[in-house]
């Protein structure tokens, strides 16, 4: 759905993004990580215009950016980012119908899409339509942003670390809903995310970027596995990098039919992360969990073996 083909954009002479070539499929979530000023947001940016590029070319759907209107973009692309960007002296429910407006819909049309995304972001309509930002908190802030991101039903979402500014607990619930709204819309994502555990639960394909250039791609569990560099394994947490791949890993991708079937305590689900099955083991003392259905039916068990092994 988006193909970047030899992009580069300088900045004064210095490249920001220099020759990346990537593809973001239709439906999916693809985080851009790496460290800071590595041209992550320079790359969003390049997507919906906020920038040009110098070199190289960016398709949408097979058309290339720079000939879309800039009305038809902003229809077709959402844009999320930490700061927010709500306009304090309107209310919740103008912010979210900014884009539906510039496109002419009926206040009917625009009253009842507001009332259902205050539904999909968490947020009662009844309660909150009518406030104005400072009336919020900032999680509610940033779920008000996803909000009105997805207001005239954008084929792909650009988020600029969308969860940056909120605590840690609260991060996560974003993400939950992040994710059962992408089940439920097969909205495109390309995420921007200094959070290696925010990536590595978001997104279906990471992209790393270094200096301006893209070191690898893949899913999270096939690049924590085999880092292709020493700055991706460094990314990735140098010498935690282990700890992190347990993230990346499911606990249906190391378990193995129970022979004998014999293993106590509460069975662990196959989609469960290796870390949480770690983490049982140490605060249960046992080195075996018992898994539940593996993909063929029959139950199975996890081992600690089953974790360190290649
Ligand atoms: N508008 C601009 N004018 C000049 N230089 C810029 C501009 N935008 C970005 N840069 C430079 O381009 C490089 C890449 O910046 P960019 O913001 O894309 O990185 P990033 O990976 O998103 O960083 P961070 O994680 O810190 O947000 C940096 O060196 C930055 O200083």
């Amino acid at each position: 759905m988006i193909r970047f083909e030899g992009v580069s954009k300088s900045f004064g002479g210095a490249k920001a993004v220099d020759d990346v070539t990537l593809s973001v499929a239709r439906g999916t979530i693809c985080a851009l990580v790496g460290t800071s000023g590595s041209g992550k947001s320079t790359l969003l940016r390049l997507v919906n215009r906020l920038l040009e590029v110098d070199a190289g070319s960016i398709r949408f759907d097979g058309e290339d950016v720079t000939r879309l209107a800039p009305v038809e973009l902003r229809r077709r692309v959402g844009y999320v980012i930490q700061s927010v960007g709500l306009f304090p002296h309107w209310t919740v429910e103008r912010n979210i119908a900014t884009v539906p407006r510039l496109l002419g819909w009926s206040s009917a049309r625009i009253g009842e899409r507001v009332a259902e995304l205050l539904d999909l972001v968490g947020l009662p309509p009844g309660l909150h339509a009518r406030r104005y930002p400072d009336e919020l908190s900032g999680g509610q802030q940033q779920r008000v942003g996803v909000a009105r991101a997805l207001a005239a039903e954008p084929e792909l979402l650009l988020m600029d670390e969308p969860f940056g500014a909120v605590d840690p607990p609260t991060r996560r619930g974003l993400q939950d809903s992040l994710i059962a709204i992408q089940r439920r819309t097969g909205t495109t994502i390309l995420l921007v995310t200094h959070d290696v555990e925010e990536a590595i639960r978001l997104c279906g394909t990471l992209a790393v970027l270094h200096h301006g250039r893209l070191l690898q791609t893949g899913t999270p569990a096939s690049v924590l596995t085999h880092p292709a560099s020493d700055e991706v394994a460094r990314f990735f947490g140098g010498p935690l990098l282990g700890l992190n791949r347990l993230k990346a890993l499911r606990v249906g991708d190391r378990a193995h039919v129970a022979d004998p079937p014999a293993a106590e305590g509460e069975p662990i689900d196959t989609d469960a992360t290796l870390e949480t099955a770690l983490a049982r083991m140490v605060a249960e003392g046992r080195s075996r969990l018992p898994v539940r259905h593996l993909a063929d039916g029959r139950s199975g068990v996890l081992d600690l073996a089953d974790l360190v092994r290649p």
